[in-house]
């Protein structure tokens, strides 16, 4: 039975991503998006389950960060988790008495109309995960008066739900993924998504479009893009990429190589089966078969044979 670390406590978003993902697996809960990839890595456990972007608010910079970073990580599998929302109190908490709000940044952003109309005058604070917060609402000395968080989050800390549903939007969706220390990449599926980053060799200009044209000349359809800064100063950024392919097919291997030669540093991420079982379109030219014609091509002619 596989361990596998996720941001806790109980009922997160990402443990009920985790569940889908490897139902039999032993959940063991972390603190926070790090310590559940530290434990990764260190082998106390053997993966990690971490949110990786959301459909409204895009990249979970926490977690694109700590993928960057540290002893290197690999994504075996993602899954799309639609999120749902629920405003959490103690019993006896009416919509008047609610004056501080908990929750995770991310679901601060995306409920943000709700909280905006409902409580003007409410503090909104940042709690390490959603499930956090509706284990502090809970203690009957909180500081706090609500949670935004997972219905099941107040069901297992004893909250009542004042109020379903209140996202921005009704079909917001986050997207997890699972990782594991490194080792043999999942087959390729004809339907799979590689990420990576990448850091710039230099600034000059047209650095980024170099980086981009190194994917669009072998066909290869990005799926999101994300500069995060390096901290090296103001103007310092490298890059998240995920795109549609497997490192093995022919046009995928040969963009990663092209990176890999124009860039200071490229740090492969994984190759994984997508979740929303989509398969790319080949541009014409750039199907394995056309690369291995190519190939065979220009050996006949390096021999003479014209
Ligand atoms: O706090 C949680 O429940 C999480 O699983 C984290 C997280 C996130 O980081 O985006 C996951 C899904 C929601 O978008 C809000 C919070």
């Amino acid at each position: 039975m596989p361990r596998l670390a996720y941001l806790g406590p109980e009922g997160t978003f990402t443990e009920e991503a985790l569940r889908i993902l490897a139902p039999h697996a032993e959940r063991l809960p972390s603190a926070n998006v790090g310590a559940a990839l530290d434990a990764a890595r260190h082998g106390e456990a053997d993966g990690a389950v971490v949110p990786l972007e959301n459909s409204l608010e895009g990249g979970i910079t926490s977690t694109l960060d700590e993928l960057a970073r540290g002893e290197p990580l690999l994504i075996v599998a993602e899954l799309l988790l639609p999120v749902e929302f629920s405003l959490l109190v103690r019993p006896g908490t009416r919509m008047r008495d609610i004056k501080r709000i908990f929750t995770h940044p991310a679901a601060i952003t995306q409920c943000r109309n709700f909280t905006a109309r409902e409580f003007p005058d409410a503090v909104v604070v940042s709690a390490p995960s959603t499930a956090a917060a509706a284990q502090e609402v809970s203690l009957p000395d909180s500081p706090y008066d609500a949670a935004i968080a997972a219905r099941i989050a107040g069901d297992n800390y004893g909250l009542v739900e004042l109020a379903s549903d209140v996202g921005d939007r009704s079909d917001t969706v986050t997207r997890f993924v699972r990782v594991a220390r490194p080792g043999a990449l999942p087959e390729p599926t004809g339907s799979d998504r590689t990420s990576l980053v990448a850091f710039l060799a230099d600034d000059h200009p047209g650095a980024l479009l170099e980086m981009l044209t190194e994917f669009s000349v072998r066909g290869v359809n990005l799926t999101r893009i994300e500069s995060r800064p390096t901290g090296d100063g103001i103007g310092r950024y490298f890059f998240h990429f995920d795109f549609e392919g497997h490192v093995a097919d022919a046009r995928v291997g040969e963009a990663v190589s092209g990176l890999h030669r124009v860039c200071s540093d490229v740090r492969f991420l994984g190759s994984y089966p997508r979740a929303d079982g989509l398969s790319p379109q080949i541009k014409r030219g750039t199907a394995d078969d056309d690369f291995a014609e190519a190939a065979s091509w220009l050996a006949r002619i390096r021999g003479g044979q014209v």
